[in-house]
């Protein structure tokens, strides 16, 4: 699935119009049904709550008719039948754009359900133009009540539901006048919100939400997924998010420039060519699998050292050499017996040592992949160790934790461009740091702060969080939407190290390793969520033994 900008969308719009020669019109019906079929159904599911199931009650029926050897049968839309229709009565709230018009078609689509539905026009229905004054006529010749907001009498507390048509992808700025008005009335309301396309006072692009912005129970997407619905807090406004199809053709989408994608087991099968079932060969042998190298840890830190060496074993490779300071032996060894540990010196105090680059150069030659950073510490001299590992090791690099933060002082782009991959595990803080950003900046635009980044740099951007970002050098983005927010724990980036280089060890590309291993960490982090009696006693070793 695609995730679009706002202009893209509007391409997208233009060239369905324009080449393919369906009127705007058109796809603004569609817009209006399919945004009256998911309020239908949402109202349906209300009014079944503890009640009858009317799908099994329509399969009832029709087993009944067909015992009764009845042999012509008749049903109306069912996406736009509703038994309880009566009980309800909608506020439609109208901008003047396009997403106004989109609100009215939806309107009409729901009076003919029974559904009690009054317009409320956020400007004069005279300043309407184009499609959206078309949908306004049509309105009002079926006779469809409408208010306008500030003109007259207007109850919230009359409704069973609000439909959000306000603004779409063709607002700017934070809402104004009357659009502001309506969206704090409707949010302090307590009625159930559907938005049509994004909530409206959201950054269809960021995910920003203006003040005010509505809190939706679903949002009904048109065509493509919009990127602020899969960036936070745009993501939380927008509650339930149903992509529909309105005529504009998926095929239309690369010609774009859409170049980010919702990581989902298709993206990753059909597009990224990952073997989702992992299947291993019945000759395979631990050499088929790979072998991490991995430099991590201190006295103090061991831990880290240790979640990501035992989360590479379970995600698959072969075997994993972990290199860390002499001093950590003693309490290291017999911890996890199926690892190899390398002692590369370091000092007295259990931090790593300078030095070490020459072992890890050495230890490196017969690795598939090494991974440094977690629970590394700082020493003296780490810049140049760090660019020697660059420079020096013939096989990708993950670089995490405070290697990132090693990067993130020098001008790396300075250093030998390498001839493998590398790619870098930033959460947020860390992110800010290699790009000389705030935190807020980064948390502003997750897809465009990680897609510009990783293009500029030439590496491959997992940028961590809820929907963490996969950006690669050559301008693809991934966007994860596996994971528990139960998993904000310590140790859960240091396993996804292990996994993601583990997957590298075992063959994959570095995108393919990266969208994987995200895809599947956070999949274990929901397995391990219910394997809790509550999410916030997960902890980073649940993960891996989720895996
Ligand atoms: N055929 C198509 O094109 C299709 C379009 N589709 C639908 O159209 C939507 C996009 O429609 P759109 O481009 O007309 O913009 P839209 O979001 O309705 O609002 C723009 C109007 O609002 C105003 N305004 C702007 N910012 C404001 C603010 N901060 N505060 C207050 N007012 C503000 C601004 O008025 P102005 O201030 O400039 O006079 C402008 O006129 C899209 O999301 C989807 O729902 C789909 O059905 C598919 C087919
Ligand atoms: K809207």
């Amino acid at each position: 699935m695609y995730l679009v900008t706002a202009e893209q969308m509007r391409w997208l719009d233009g060239e369905t119009i324009q080449r393919l020669g369906i009127p705007a019109i058109a796809l603004m019906e569609n817009a209006g049904r399919v945004i009256a079929e998911e309020i239908v159904a949402l109202c349906r599911r209300r009014g079944e709550e503890g009640g009858r199931n009317a799908a099994d009650g329509e399969d009832a029926g029709l087993k009944d008719a067909a015992l009764a050897g009845a042999a012509f049968q008749v049903s109306a839309d069912h996406a736009l039948t509703l038994d309880n229709a009566a009980a309800e009565r909608w506020l439609i709230l109208v901008g003047k754009g396009n997403n106004g018009g989109d609100g009215l078609a939806a309107a009409r689509y729901l009076r003919e359900t029974g559904i009690a539905v009054t317009l409320v026009y956020a400007v004069p229905p005279e300043s309407l133009s184009g499609e959206a004054a078309l949908q306004r006529d049509a309105a009002a010749a079926m006779g469809l009540p409408a208010v306008v907001y500030g003109r007259d009498r207007l109850d919230l507390a009359e409704c069973s539901g609000i439909l959000d048509a306000l603004l779409g992808t063709g607002a700017a700025g934070a809402p104004r006048g009357a659009y502001a008005e309506l969206i704090a009335a409707a949010n302090s309301s307590g009625k159930v919100i559907v938005s049509a396309d994004i909530p409206s006072g959201l950054n269809a692009d960021t995910g920003e939400t203006h003040e005010p912005c509505i809190h939706a129970s679903v949002t009904v997407c048109l065509a493509f997924l919009k990127r602020g619905l899969l960036q936070y807090p745009g993501s939380s406004a927008a509650g339930h998010v149903k992509v529909r199809a309105i005529g504009i053709p998926t095929s239309l989408a690369p010609e774009s420039g859409v170049q980010v994608y919702l990581l989902t087991p298709e993206v990753l099968h059909a597009h990224l060519g990952v073997d989702l079932a992992r299947r291993r060969s019945p000759e395979g042998h631990k050499g088929t699998y790979g072998h991490v190298l991995l430099a991590a840890g201190t006295l103090r830190m061991s831990g880290a050292g240790l979640l990501s060496a035992r989360a590479a074993l379970r995600a698959g490779c072969g075997l994993v050499t972990w290199a860390l300071p002499q001093k950590l032996l003693p309490a290291i060894i017999g911890s996890a017996p199926e690892l190899m540990l390398a002692d590369v010196g370091g000092n007295e105090d259990g931090t790593w040592h300078a030095g070490s680059v020459s072992e890890l150069l050495k230890l490196s030659k017969e690795r598939d992949v090494l991974a440094v950073g977690p629970g590394l510490g700082r020493f003296e001299s780490d810049t140049e160790w760090l660019r020697h590992l660059w420079e020096g090791v013939d096989c990708p690099l993950v670089i995490d934790a405070d290697a990132l933060n090693i990067l993130a002082e020098t001008d790396y782009k300075d250093w030998a461009s390498r001839r493998h991959p590398v790619i870098l595990t930033p959460h947020p803080g860390e992110m800010a740091r290699l790009a000389g950003v705030t935190t807020a900046e980064v948390k502003r635009d997750r897809i465009g702060l990680a897609m510009g980044y990783a293009k500029d740099h030439g590496i491959t951007i997992v940028l961590k969080g809820a929907h963490t970002v996969i950006a690669t050098p050559e301008g693809q983005a991934y966007v994860n939407t596996t994971g528990h927010p139960g998993m904000g724990t310590g140790g859960a980036g240091d396993v996804l190290t292990g996994m993601i280089s583990s997957l590298l060890a075992q063959g994959m590309n570095e995108t393919q390793a990266a969208a994987f291993g995200v895809y599947l960490h956070g999949l274990a982090g929901e397995r391990a969520a219910r394997q809790r009696n509550n999410p916030a006693a997960i902890i980073a070793g649940d993960i891996i033994e989720a895996l």
